[in-house]
């Protein structure tokens, strides 16, 4: 992995990555500014297209607003049909790491290669429905696997424990991939993910809906940590 954030996000793992679905769009600089301050070591964004999913959220121009005010590792899920078509924007627009769903291409092979011509750092996205089979072919040519432990599409449903056994599997197949969660996790569901392997934790609402993120953040790293399956 040559991209140099995508290297130091991947070092600071295990490590939770706020989704900025449901934060304040309003005062962006501010939220980014108290994420920084929280220790936070990337940022989580939300790509939807009311296509792939049945919700818009944002596209380039906000990446690309977040890119100007933080230094942090940008990790950009995109929920989009074709997402090949818009790897270069993204890029463009200060993406680090690019993840896009097996569900929205036909063919994967090209736009992993795509992505990583960009030097991007690349994921493929499973949904709760989708089996490990349709990524386990591309381990070697990506660098993170995304389970959802959602639906893609909406902030703040509940944590589908299917991803549970799909994160035991890819960690079995392969001990060193980067594993990324997303969609429902909280105190009571982050500490599992971390035990079947997780290495990066998306959280929304379990820090957005919170008046003190720092407090938050705070209890969500105390129990990946009380978790960690490397400590005895
Ligand atoms: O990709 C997503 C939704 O498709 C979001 O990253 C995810 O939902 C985060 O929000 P929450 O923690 O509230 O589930
Ligand atoms: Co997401």
């Amino acid at each position: 992995m040559t991209n140099p954030r995508v290297k130091q996000l991947f070092e600071a793992a295990p490590a939770i990555l706020p989704s900025l679905l449901q934060c304040d769009f309003g005062n962006l600089e501010r939220e980014v500014r108290r994420l920084e301050d929280d220790g936070c070591q990337g940022l989580h964004l939300d790509v939807m297209d009311g296509v792939f999913v049945p919700n818009i959220s944002y596209g380039m121009p906000i990446v690309d607003a977040i890119r100007k005010l933080t230094d942090l590792p940008l990790d950009v899920h995109l929920m989009i049909q074709d997402p090949g078509k818009y790897a270069q924007a993204f890029s463009d627009a200060g993406a680090d790491l690019l993840t896009f769903h097996v569900e929205a291409v036909d063919e994967i092979a090209p736009v992993i290669d795509n992505v990583r011509s960009l030097n991007m750092g690349t994921g493929l996205v499973l949904n709760p429905g989708t089996a490990i089979d349709a990524v386990t072919p591309f381990l070697d040519q990506i660098d993170v696997v995304l389970v959802m432990s959602v639906d893609a599409g909406f902030g703040g449903q509940a944590f589908n424990p299917v991803a549970i056994d799909k994160l035991k599997a890819l960690r079995a197949i392969k001990p060193d991939l980067i594993l990324e969660i997303d969609g429902g996790v909280n105190l009571e569901t982050i500490g599992s993910c971390r035990e079947a392997g997780a290495d990066l934790f998306v959280v929304g609402s379990a820090i957005f809906r919170s008046s003190d993120y720092a407090a938050a953040l705070d209890r969500l790293r105390a129990e990946v940590q009380r978790h960690d399956p490397h400590s005895s």
